[in-house]
């Protein structure tokens, strides 16, 4: 089994334990009451290349990454510093997060969050916009094509934005063909672990003009971002580069201007 294969089978089974806790219907009467999801395309269609800053606890890869005591005071740092979106983890067994930790994001801030999940069930994007999300993530290694097709249908039902998440050519090909407006290149296999920032670069020319593109994983400061931009991304999502950083709001500070500045423009694909 690789290491995505065995992270589904814990998401599975947690979230198998937290329906039979909370069925589908309450879930859904909880989402009534969530704030009214925010326009993500937008927030990211703005000039220069945008932040979207990750609370990452610990990783497969790395193990434990930091603390985060206050996830909402991280949070508030992120948009102080110039954050588009802010990313929250909520898988628990091997990223250390949870829904309570989308909770007190959303509490934190107004800007859009991303719950970034293993997300196979409809259960899940309920549960997302039960808890304020206004994007889920879908990782196209990790579903069948129907699918997917459905999740991503369901998320813009109720008004959410899909991230759809590939890493390599075939997989945007099933992204694009699923009807995916926002498309996250990962550079990070997570059936191997390894990271290559060049598969950007190769996928993202593929990709129609009118897709938006986030490149995901490896961005560890500026030049990694400037890297990215040049390879047409029109955002960012960085975890460990920030979380380790000793200084998460100064290290996306840092990143929020090189993705702003005039030199830094996104090239047309
Ligand atoms: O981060 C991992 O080790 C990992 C392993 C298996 C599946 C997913 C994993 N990470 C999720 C992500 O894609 C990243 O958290 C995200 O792109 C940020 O990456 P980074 O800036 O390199 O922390």
């Amino acid at each position: 089994m690789n290491v995505l294969e065995s992270i589904l089978v814990g998401v599975r089974e947690d979230m198998a334990t937290r329906e039979a806790a909370l069925p589908l219907a309450e879930v859904k009467a909880m989402a009534k009451d969530a704030p009214a999801p925010r326009d993500v395309l937008s927030v990211l269609h703005e000039p220069g290349v945008g932040v979207i800053a990750e609370v990452k606890r610990a990783s497969p890869s790395r193990g434990a990454l930091a603390a985060i005591p206050d996830p909402a005071a991280l949070a508030a740092d992120y948009a102080a510093a110039g954050a588009r979106v802010i990313s929250v983890l909520t898988e628990q067994r091997r990223f250390g997060g949870s829904l309570d930790d989308l909770d007190a994001v959303r509490a934190a801030v107004d800007i859009p969050v991303l719950r970034k999940d293993f997300v196979v069930s409809p259960y899940q994007v309920h549960e997302a916009r039960a808890h304020g999300a206004d994007m889920v993530l879908l990782i196209v290694a990790a579903l069948p094509q129907n699918v997917l097709i459905g999740l991503l249908e369901r998320i813009e039902s109720l008004g959410m934005t899909a991230l759809v998440e590939v890493h390599t050519e075939i997989e945007a090909d099933r992204a694009l063909a699923a009807g995916a407006r926002l498309v996250g290149v990962n550079a990070r296999d997570l059936t191997t672990l390894t990271v290559d920032r060049t598969v950007f670069g190769r996928i993202a020319p593929g990709l129609p003009s009118g897709v938006l593109t986030v490149a995901e994983s490896g961005v560890r400061g500026p030049a990694d971002l400037l890297a990215y931009a040049g390879a047409g991304a029109d955002a960012v999502l960085v975890g460990e580069g920030l979380v380790t950083s000793g200084d998460p709001r100064s290290a996306l500070a840092d990143l929020v201007t090189a993705g702003s500045h005039p030199s830094c423009p996104r090239p047309a694909r």
